[in-house]
């Protein structure tokens, strides 16, 4: 499991742990570490310049100390910096060690020239916006340069909040003790590249803000069935999806159901796609019954009068005025109304709305105390800002929100329960029908007992493997993911 902590989180442990340390100590195992990185590339690379973007905090001293151990190791360094507004401490070290300590003109053409990049411009300190000529050492980077981020990418806010296009864009990022929402949460991930933790000893007494599964977090997770456990123990599934309209989303929610081994799925639909799902899933029983969980909307068609419609509408209603867990998709979003949200108060619920379906969703119900802001949310608002919409949702309904994207945000109820986020699906997986999929999947695990968080991330999980495994590098369908569940939860489960 990869866990991130706040910027204040993890200023307040430094602070603790640097009480007990000898000065400087805490830095010098961050550099240790960071030196030691660079150096590794720089060989890897076979680079022959190294340029450090040194801004005036600890962010900057940790790379002019890093170029210093590379300088003293013979490889050719530069560090471009503000001599008004830098480390003295740390310049002095890098100037001794031979670093070749440039300004204005003569640093920008370094940082255009360099092989590799270490960006020491803002660390946890920084505050949005890069300084100006900061910005311009960034848009001087070469295309070519491998651009290694020191503790998170500049310019990029360190809670994961807000994306700037004009910041730096790291190949990879070196972060120390844990990582931190940036590097975790969309839409700020995206400029982190892959990612290196440091250890340097902090410690931490409050939940983490966010986290995120790995395959030995799946494997522990994943419900396995006992020599005790019959189809009624291992969970039932209703599934109340499809119309005559979207017909073709029944099958692939019942499938993904039945692949991933739900007891038995009870199928609630229409003529058509039930007509589709008796040819294409014997294993479905149909019509209502006993069921552990529901999976209600995808597909389904909530304006239709006719009575085989109106009829399906009446199961997901009962449904949602019921006591079991719900995992509500697509059409059946629309159901939730004020009613619904008071009827569902401390059961549990797990919404999955894409981007489009989220705006709509806050759009129609209003979002903060009350309800008070009624003001229409778009799509685009809803991806600049992911975690803050998802969260608003989840506050307005009481209900926990699964937001699907390239990452996928799983936002709690409660608060104080980290975010998850997963990223573990190759971009062909954004195909019609992948989310329908998915809610067939999700569905089998809140059925068989997980809690809505944890069934959604670890849904998510196993959607994106199934997908990258079924994917092989090129285009996947839904249908292929859905049939890919058994062997990747098999992959996750056997793999130890
Ligand atoms: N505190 C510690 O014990 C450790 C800190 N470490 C490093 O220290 C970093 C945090 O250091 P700081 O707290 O000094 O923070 P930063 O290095 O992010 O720098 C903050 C400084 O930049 C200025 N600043 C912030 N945003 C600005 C903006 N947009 N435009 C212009 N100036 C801006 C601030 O006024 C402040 O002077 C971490 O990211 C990490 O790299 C590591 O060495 C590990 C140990
Ligand atoms: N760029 C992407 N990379 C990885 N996964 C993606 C990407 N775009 C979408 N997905 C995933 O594909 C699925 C799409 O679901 P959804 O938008 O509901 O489609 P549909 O309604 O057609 O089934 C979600 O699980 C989402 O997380
Ligand atoms: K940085």
């Amino acid at each position: 499991m990869i866990e991130a902590w706040s910027p204040q989180d993890v200023y307040a442990a430094e602070a603790a742990l640097e009480d007990e340390l000898a000065s400087g100590e805490l830095m010098a195992r961050a550099v240790e570490g960071l030196a030691e990185l660079v150096a590794a590339r720089v060989a890897q690379l076979g680079a022959e310049t190294v340029v450090a973007l040194v801004g005036a905090g600890n962010n900057g001293a940790d790379a002019l100390y890093a170029v210093a151990h590379l300088a003293e190791a013979g490889v050719t360094c530069a560090a471009a910096h503000d001599p008004d507004r830098v480390h003295q401490g740390a310049l002095e070290a890098a100037r001794a060690a031979g670093v070749v300590l440039v300004t204005g003109a003569e640093a920008l053409e370094d940082v255009a020239e360099a092989d590799v990049v270490v960006d020491g411009i803002l660390g946890l300190g920084g505050r949005p916006g890069l300084p100006a000529e900061a910005a311009a050492w960034v848009a001087a980077i070469s295309d070519d340069a491998h651009v290694i981020a020191v503790d998170l990418p500049s310019g990029q806010a360190a809670d994961g909040s807000a994306f700037d296009p004009d910041g730096v864009l790291a190949d990879e990022t070196v972060t120390f003790s844990v990582a931190k929402p940036v590097h975790l949460l969309p839409p700020t991930e995206q400029a982190c590249g892959s990612l290196t933790v440091v250890d340097i000893g902090l410690a931490f007494d409050t939940a983490p803000a966010v986290v995120r599964l790995g395959f030995d977090d799946a494997a522990d997770l994943w419900p396995v069935p006992g020599p005790d456990d019959d189809k009624y123990s291992r969970g039932v599934l209703g599934v109340v999806a499809g119309g005559e309209r979207y017909s073709g989303a029944a099958v692939l929610s019942v499938t993904a159901a039945v692949e991933a081994g739900a007891g038995m799925v009870r199928y609630v639909g229409t003529p058509t796609p039930e007509g589709l799902v008796r040819a294409a899933v014997p294993e479905a029983v149909h019509g209502e019954g006993r069921v552990q969980a529901w999976v209600l909307g995808p597909g389904l068609d909530t304006t239709s009068t006719r009575r085989e419609a109106t009829n399906q509408l009446d199961v997901a209603r009962a449904a949602l005025a019921g006591e079991e867990p719900v995992l509500v998709d697509a059409g059946g979003l629309d159901l939730v109304d004020d009613a619904v949200i008071e009827a569902r108060r401390d059961r549990p619920t797990l919404l999955t709305p894409h981007a489009g379906e989220l705006a709509t969703m806050l759009t129609r119900l209003g979002s903060g105390p009350r309800a008070r802001s009624r003001t229409e949310v778009e799509r685009a608002a809803v991806e600049a800002e992911p975690l803050r919409h998802a969260r608003a949702l989840a506050d307005r309904t009481g209900m926990t929100v699964l937001l699907k994207g390239a990452t996928t945000l799983v936002v709690p109820t409660d608060p104080s329960e980290p975010v998850r986020s997963q990223a573990d699906a190759p971009a062909w997986l954004g195909t019609a029908g992948a989310g329908d999929v998915l809610a067939g999947l999700v569905g089998t695990l809140l059925a068989a007992g997980l809690a809505p968080a944890d069934a959604g991330a670890l849904g998510a999980l196993v959607h994106g493997v199934a997908a990258d495994r079924a994917s092989g590098g090129g285009p996947v369908r839904a249908l292929s993911v859905a049939h890919g569940i058994p062997a990747a939860v098999a992959h996750l489960l056997t793999r130890r």
